[in-house]
């Protein structure tokens, strides 16, 4: 129960003659890599929207560990769960890199020293040392990616969704994610990615399911 996240029988539309999410259930073990994949307008963003607690479900309940989304603050998913948004400047707040890693937590009283400490070591495993004290703004778009997912990080979420996180990146900075995301597993991290890159499907998959109209499809292990 502490590695899961269940959605139970949940219902959610944006209008209400247009379905998407209806009696729809799926239990994610949080200590592996999903991926969720399917066609455009599918319903992907809106169920890690769901899962965050962004948008709660009209019918139905997400259990997120054991303890039901309902009862939770938004603060309190975002502890255990990182969400990475599909266009990293929708989460990128301060005026500088440094800055942004700290703010969060310095907000909810952690201890300075310790939260400076976390901030270099995710500079450094996201190779952000030349752009420290960078306005975020200004950072090319892969930075402003890795940014996203060390600020994500540094409340050591169990569990982080990340918003087709290969999208606008090239070839080596597409590598350099993919080892970075490896490095997730080493720290027992899983990952829900949400993605249409056939080649970081096939890497990172270890279960696929295909999402079409708010249903499940296909649901493969690899
Ligand atoms: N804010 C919104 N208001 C109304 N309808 C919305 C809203 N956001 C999404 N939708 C609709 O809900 C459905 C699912 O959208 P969603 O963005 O979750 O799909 P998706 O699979 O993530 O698509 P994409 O691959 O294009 O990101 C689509 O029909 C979309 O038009």
């Amino acid at each position: 129960m502490d590695n899961l996240i269940e959605i139970k029988n949940m219902k959610y539309q944006y209008h209400k003659d247009k379905k998407l999410f209806e009696k729809f259930s799926l239990q994610l073990d949080c200590k592996r890599t999903t991926v969720i994949t399917g066609n455009n307008g599918s319903g992907k963003t809106t169920l890690s929207k769901l899962i965050m607690g962004i948008l709660k479900p009209l019918e139905g309940d997400i259990i997120l560990f054991g303890d039901n989304s309902k009862n939770m603050t938004l603060s309190e998913i975002g502890q255990g769960i990182g969400y990475v948004f599909q266009y990293p400047e929708r989460q990128l707040f301060t005026t500088s890199v440094i800055d942004e890693l700290t703010f969060a937590q310095l907000l909810k009283g952690e201890k300075k020293e310790a939260v400076m400490e976390k901030a270099e070591e995710m500079i450094e495993l996201f190779a952000l040392e030349k752009a420290r004290d960078v306005y975020p703004f200004f950072l090319s778009y892969g930075e402003k990616k890795r940014l996203a997912i060390a600020s994500a990080l540094m409340s050591n979420p169990k569990y982080l969704i990340l918003d087709e996180p290969t999208a606008s990146l090239d070839k080596d900075k597409i590598i350099n994610l993919s080892m970075i995301l490896n490095k997730l597993e080493e720290k027992n991290v899983g990952k829900l990615i949400i993605t249409h890159d056939k080649n970081f499907i096939k890497e990172h998959g270890e279960r696929v399911i295909h999402l079409d109209g708010g249903r499940i499809v296909k649901d493969e292990a690899n």
